[in-house]
Parts: C-alpha cells; structure tokens; sequence
C-alpha cells in the first residue's frame, strides 16, 4: 500500500498545479504565489522541454518553489527527478510509465513521501497500487498542449473504469482541464484536478485557482 493516509491524499490532490518555468511567461514563483492564494491544494514542479533550467538552476528555483509552498501549507512534488526530490527533502513524488520504477521509489524515498504514479492502462493502475503509489495520475482527459509526447485523450470513461476495477486509492485526473470541465472529471469519480495551462497560462492565475478551488465546494466528491 501508500505512505500516507489515503485521506489527507485525498484532501491535498484536489486543485493540483503542475508548472515548470517553461509553462507561463511570468516568474514561475509568482505564478505559484498568486495560484496558492486561489486555492491550490497540491503543487508539482515538472521542469522539463526545451530551454528547461538543470542542475544548480533547477535546484535553486525548485528551493525557493518548495519554501513558498511550506510556508503555506501546500505540499511540494517533484516530477521525474527522484535524487532531486530527495535532496531538497520534498513532499514527494512522481514518476510516469518511463521514470524510474515506482517500487523503487518508494524503497528509496520510505513511507512518509507522497508517491504519485502515472496510469494509462488498468493493469498498470493495479502495478502502481501494488509498488506502494499514494495516488495515481489518469490522463490525457482531454486534448493538452503542455506535453508534447502525450498519448491520445481518453475522456472522464477511464476515470469511470478505473473505479469500476475497484481501484479506489486517490485519483488526479490530468489533460487539458479547466473550470468549464472540471466538474464532470469530478463527477466520473476523479478525486483531483491536475492542471497546467488553465493556471500558468490563465490572465490571473489567482482567479483560475479560485474557479477551480470551488468546484469541490458544490460537488459530491468521494
Ligand atoms: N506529471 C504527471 N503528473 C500527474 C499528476 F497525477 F500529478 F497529475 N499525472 C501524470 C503526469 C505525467 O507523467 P509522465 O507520464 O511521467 O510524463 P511527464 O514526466 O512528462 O509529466
Ligand atoms: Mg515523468
């Protein structure tokens, strides 16, 4: 099984921000203070694409992300980068199909990190529940421009059929989602919103936040 109480990951994935310094053309940490101002429950720093900061860069701006979200109360997640992760003792993790392996992993990083994994196939999701995942990212949803190298949109169904094969740890679902679609990916049982764009690249990434944060207030979440 997970680290962590399935309800405390349950509360935190609800308005889940995925960013890295190539997703806005603002500075990255102010889009996160204006986003944790709205309402963001989790937050996952996934530096990656091209012209994306490495080495002393990258882990100088991952620093100052994890200390904003601290200071608030926002746990912290990084993408791929497991040593990273480790180094600045982050919340947690999350690793994808061709990351490193999620049951080595968890081995490295112990019981007290979130480890969150991506599915995309209900053999995989059993896999990543087997390895000790705390939740698991289902997705592309809908059709997204933040990852070039995305498998084909699936719709709110594999959340639908995840649930249905009895898989009931946490749920982000993730892909082109936003306020306008939030609410259905909810309904077919997802217990997070993951979301790139509809923040990073939203006019006030505040407001984005707040659209979403209230989508779980007027909803029957699980
Ligand atoms: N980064 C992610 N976060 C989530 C989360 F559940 F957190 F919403 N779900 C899925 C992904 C995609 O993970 P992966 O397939 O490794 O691709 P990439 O490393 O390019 O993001
Ligand atoms: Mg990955």
């Amino acid at each position: 099984m997970g680290g962590l109480d399935p309800a405390f990951v349950r509360e935190k994935l609800k308005v889940y921000l995925i960013a890295g310094s190539k997703d806005t053309s603002s500075p990255l940490p102010v889009v996160l203070n204006e986003a944790i101002a709205g309402g963001i429950t989790l937050f996952q720093f996934r530096e990656k694409g091209p012209g994306a900061m490495e080495g002393q860069m990258k882990e100088a701006l991952a620093m100052q992300l994890l200390k904003q979200c601290r200071n608030s109360g926002v746990p912290f997640i990084v993408n791929d980068d497991v040593d990273l992760a480790l180094q600045i003792d982050a919340d947690g993790i999350h690793v994808g199909q061709d990351d490193e392996d999620a049951a080595e992993v968890r081995k490295k990083a112990g019981k007290n990190k979130i480890l969150g994994v991506s599915v995309h196939t209900v053999e995989e999701a059993y896999t990543a529940v087997e390895a000790g995942a705390d939740y698991l990212g289902a997705g592309p949803i809908y059709k997204t421009g933040s990852k070039d190298d995305a498998k084909k949109e699936s719709g709110p169904e594999w959340i639908t059929e995840i649930r249905r094969n009895g898989i009931d740890i946490p749920v982000a679902a993730i892909g082109g989602i936003n306020a306008g679609n939030g609410k259905e990916v909810i309904e077919a049982g997802a217990d997070g919103l993951s979301v790139i764009s509809a923040i990073t690249m939203a006019p006030s990434p505040y407001q984005a936040a707040v659209e979403l944060t209230s989508l779980f207030k007027d909803s029957k979440s699980r």
